[in-house]
């Protein structure tokens, strides 16, 4: 057995003993940030230089793409080259009038926060130990327990249309309801995004989707007030080895995305847009051109914090590489293929290490070691 293998048994062990939820952590009445949570001071990582750790710029100017008229031909070719731009200099961007109606939003976020206030024994009953189940609350470690664990409650979906929701809670009693539509609108702008995204780079509308939008997981993630906020993340410095991730967040704030120059950025929430952020998968079919960036999470010792993350991702099996079409010899080495079932296991090992795996591999193949 590799040391990989090794490591990745003695997680799903150690995954196995649960220890419950940040927020009854919290509720508990603690004044400290626990050791499994807890990362050196954000002044000592060289991210801010104050205790109250606001060092990521104000306003975002993450650019905000107006969807409206993309399937007609007036504002179409305006929309492709506001996504091109944005792909290739920030990796994310902020969609409006997206066509998933506000009312959607409003209850997908309210909803499923009702399902994180709820007591831990009702949460536990959607807990599972299996890794793969299409339904699930999580709890502690919600990383492999050799990570720091994230200052955060999570519920995954992994979706199919149809989905048995034989087992999910009929509490609060619209969340069947809400979180099935919910995923069906995203669904349906995942497919209106990535025939966006092929276009932009050139390529047959449904390219992308066809090699690497088979599938669709979401989270919500519930991020509880912290009492040492500099001591903790509600996600460290990562980038998604997704294809694409449509993210929608409450009014809170948090999420910080790192810019050319390698200064973070506030997201500026703006109600009942999509953050859009391109995953590694992405800067691979691109080969490079786009990319898939940096980004984290901050909490707070005031507010609760609530986001929808989705992520569209391919199957294990796939070959992810870049097309003949967007690989230029004379522009240097082009991005190796990938099977993404071999990537993901290798990202998962590889940690949050403030570097993106994809760095690592992106010219030499797998096996970072
Ligand atoms: O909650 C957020 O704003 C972002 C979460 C995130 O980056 C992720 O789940 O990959
Ligand atoms: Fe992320």
């Amino acid at each position: 057995m590799t040391t990989l293998q090794q490591q990745q048994q003695q997680d799903v062990q150690a995954m196995q003993q649960p220890l419950g939820s940040v927020a009854k952590l919290v509720a508990s009445g603690i004044q400290e940030v626990p050791p499994m949570f807890r990362v050196k001071s954000k002044i000592q990582q060289g991210y801010c230089t104050t205790n109250t750790c606001d060092d990521a710029e104000e306003e975002s100017t993450i650019p905000v793409i107006d969807f409206a008229g993309f399937h007609g031909t007036e504002r179409r070719p305006l929309i492709l080259q506001q996504i091109r731009r944005a792909s290739e200099d920030w990796g994310f961007f902020q969609i409006i009038n997206h066509g998933v109606p506000p009312a959607l939003l409003n209850d997908i976020l309210h909803t499923h926060k009702e399902f994180f206030e709820m007591p831990l024994e009702e949460q536990m009953k959607y807990y599972s130990k299996d890794m793969n189940a299409p339904f699930k609350f999580s709890v502690v470690p919600l990383l492999p327990p050799h990570f720091i664990q994230p200052w955060k409650d999570g519920l995954t979906v992994i979706y199919s249309k149809g989905m048995d929701t034989t087992n999910w809670p009929t509490k609060p009693t619209t969340f069947i309801d809400v979180t099935l539509r919910y995923n069906d609108a995203v669904n349906v702008l995942k497919r209106e995004l990535l025939a966006a995204l092929s276009e932009s780079l050139g390529l047959q509308s449904s390219f992308i989707d066809d090699l690497c939008g088979e599938f669709q997981k979401s989270n919500s993630n519930y991020y509880p007030p912290c009492p040492e906020p500099q001591y903790a993340f509600g996600a460290r410095p990562h980038s998604d080895p997704t294809t694409i991730t449509l993210l929608l967040q409450d009014h809170v704030g948090g999420l910080e995305v790192r810019d050319k120059h390698g200064e973070w950025m506030q997201v500026k929430p703006i109600p009942h847009a999509f953050v859009i952020n391109l995953g590694d998968q992405l800067e691979i079919i691109s080969n490079g051109r786009y990319k898939s960036v940096e980004h984290r999470v901050t909490v707070n010792s005031n507010t609760a914090r609530i986001s929808f993350a989705t992520f569209i991702y391919p199957s294990k099996t796939t070959k992810v590489g870049p097309p003949l079409e967007l690989v230029n010899l004379e522009e240097g080495e082009p991005y190796k293929d990938f099977i993404y079932g071999d990537y993901l296991a290798e990202f998962v090992a590889f940690g949050i290490k403030g570097k993106r795996f994809i760095d690592h591999v992106k010219t030499t193949g797998l096996h970072y070691n």
